[in-house]
């Protein structure tokens, strides 16, 4: 499902040559259906791991397969085709401010030509699970950084991806809420989608024990 094979990624610096690397010989495999935790402090490479498991960024060495592509030899036109079979909850939201809650959770199954009767129910099901069923006609930024969180989630997993990769998905959620994200993402486990999730939280991954990648400085310094 998510395989990387020594995998190395520098940002390009401002002359457009790559700079220092932020992740360093990372290898690991991720079955289907499995879910995971990614860990470390702030800084350690977790967003950028996530980036590459995403197919946002190509790694500058090594090999990251991803529902079975492998990215640095896909041809560009494959990687939208792809990207659309993961579901991704960014850090910083990326809502659309000129939609309503209710078009932003609705748009990625429009894209994917969806009957509207079917995303009605389906749209409808997420908020109230969300919670923001009342808020459905609110533009994003009307909604509380946590609202705009939750609503994030819900558009990264509407389409029922095969992966979903979330980011920090709790970090503006109260703890009652969290958990609740936390029930939302083992139920799309439990369904069969992979997961994998970056968190600063101790409580989640103490209330779901799971396979645990701990990064520091760049590298896995701990997979159990
Ligand atoms: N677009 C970018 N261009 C250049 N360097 C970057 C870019 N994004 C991240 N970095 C650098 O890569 C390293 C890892 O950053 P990353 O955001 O992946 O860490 P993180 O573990 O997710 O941190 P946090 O927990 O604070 O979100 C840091 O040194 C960061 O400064």
């Amino acid at each position: 499902m998510v395989r990387f094979s020594r995998v190395a990624l520098a940002y390009p610096d401002s002359r457009g040559r790559p700079g220092a690397e932020v992740l360093r010989d990372i290898s690991f495999t991720l079955g289907e259906g499995s879910f995971t935790w990614i860990i470390g402090p702030s800084g350690a490479g977790k967003t950028s791991l996530l980036r590459l498991m995403h197919a946002a960024l190509r790694p500058t060495a090594g090999e990251v397969e991803l529902l079975g592509i492998p990215i640095s030899r896909a041809r560009r036109s494959d990687l939208p085709p792809l990207r659309r079979r993961v579901g991704v909850v960014h850090q910083e939201f990326r809502l659309l401010n000129h939609l309503s809650a209710w078009d932003n959770v609705a748009l990625p199954l429009r894209l994917a030509g969806i009957a509207e009767s079917t995303i009605r129910s389906d749209v409808a099901e997420l908020l109230d699970w969300i919670g923001l069923d009342d808020k459905a006609e609110r533009r994003p930024e009307e909604l509380s950084g946590g609202e705009q969180q939750r609503l994030t989630l819900a558009r990264a997993i509407v389409t029922r991806p095969a992966l979903l990769v979330a980011d920090e998905p709790t970090s503006e959620l109260d703890a009652r809420q969290a958990r609740r994200t936390l029930a939302l993402l083992l139920e799309m486990n439990r369904q069969g989608t992979t997961v994998v999730v970056a968190t600063h939280s101790e409580d989640l991954p103490e209330r779901h024990p799971s396979r645990t990648l701990v990064l520091e400085g760049g590298r896995i310094i701990s997979d159990g």
